[in-house]
């Protein structure tokens, strides 16, 4: 048996932009994903996902193929669900040349589901690192965001960007431009966290801004003006200043909210944390709900989300140093 964990994200800046080539700077943050595997005499695949909805669920199936999974739930449920841990799987099987193998997986989580802090890439790399883990193979740090990358490209139909999966193995801020990946050095930023309760879906979302990018030569240039923004933002970091990194990261917001990927509770909470005086504000992640992000070294950010009706939790999110950690 073995077990692995791997921390969630924000995003201070860059999320979509960043699948078109931008530079984009996550950091992760306390929160993880926990996965145990167990190997199997068969070459089944057995998964406990406790954390998925309300009740949870138990799947036990032999691949994508098999028509007749012994399921406890809703099939859309299972098969949205199923995507990444059957890919996370496959790639295990590859790095460890054991295409049979099979698994008893089960997943703990504390990132909220579909919310913007990366809970598909906690769980895609912790998944691979446990089940390579299990069958006797130690992947490099690079060679394991690699195939995590490959999961999260394959599942959201093609379109995903390096930064989810490097930083969820690195920890720490991550600088992501395409294949370019680096940690940065980022000082412990004051994250305040709001989620709304709900989610959004990545794919969709990033095929409404691939398609908008397609129409209108502004949206092109909205992407691109990210991008700017993330540079800018480089500096800032570099320099510590923290309220050039808050003015830069509102901006950052309004792109998004242009490109049609926040939502009215996301704007919500993102003018509930401005008015009690964060120095910025933004969506993280994909958007559509889910979560903000912002800066506050103060009670001020949290307290005033607490009373905001959109916003369901409020937490501060440190900076998690480790990435991903072989548990046991
Ligand atoms: N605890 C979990 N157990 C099983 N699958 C999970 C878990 N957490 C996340 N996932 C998978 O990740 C998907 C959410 O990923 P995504 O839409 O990219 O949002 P985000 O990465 O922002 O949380 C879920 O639909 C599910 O497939
Ligand atoms: C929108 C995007 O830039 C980030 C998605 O983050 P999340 O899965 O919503 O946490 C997509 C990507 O980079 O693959
Ligand atoms: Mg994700």
């Amino acid at each position: 048996m073995a077990t692995a964990s791997a921390p969630g994200k924000v995003y201070l800046f860059g999320e979509h932009a960043v699948v078109y080539g931008e530079p984009a700077v996550p950091c992760a943050i306390e929160r993880r994903a926990t996965v145990t595997v167990e190997e199997r005499a068969d070459d089944k695949l057995r998964v406990e996902a406790e954390d998925l909805s309300l009740d949870g669920f138990t799947v036990e199936y032999s691949g994508p193929t098999d028509a007749n999974p012994a399921v406890d739930v809703s099939e859309s449920l299972v098969n949205a669900a199923m995507g990444y841990v059957d890919t996370a799987v496959e790639e295990a099987r590859d790095a460890a040349d054991r295409p049979d193998a099979g698994f008893d997986v089960i997943i703990e989580s504390d990132i909220p589901l579909g919310a913007g802090l990366g809970s598909s890439a906690a769980v895609v790399v912790a998944g691979i690192e446990a089940a390579t883990r299990e069958l006797g193979v130690e992947l490099s740090r690079s060679e394991l965001a690699e195939r995590a990358y490959r999961v999260e490209h394959e599942v959201q139909d093609g379109q995903a960007s390096r930064a989810d999966t490097y930083c969820s193995t690195m920890g720490g801020a991550v600088r992501v431009e395409g294949d370019q990946c680096e940690t940065i050095d980022a000082p412990d930023l004051p994250f305040v966290v709001g989620y709304d309760g709900g989610a959004g879906d990545t794919g969709e979302l990033v095929a409404g801004v691939r398609a908008l990018k397609g129409t209108y030569d502004f949206a092109d240039d909205t992407v691109r003006a990210i991008g700017d923004v993330v540079r800018q933002g480089e500096d800032a970091l570099e320099a510590g200043d923290v309220e050039e990194l808050g003015r830069l990261m509102d901006f950052n917001h309004g792109l998004l909210s242009a490109l049609g990927v926040s939502a009215r509770s996301l704007d919500a909470m993102v003018w509930g944390a401005r008015e009690a005086g964060a120095v910025g504000a933004k969506l993280t992640g994909a958007g559509g709900g889910g979560c903000i992000v912002a800066l506050d070294e103060t009670d001020a950010t949290e307290t005033a989300l607490k009373y905001t009706p959109d916003c369901e939790q409020v937490f501060r999110a440190r900076l998690d140093s480790d990435g991903v950690r072989l548990e046991r």
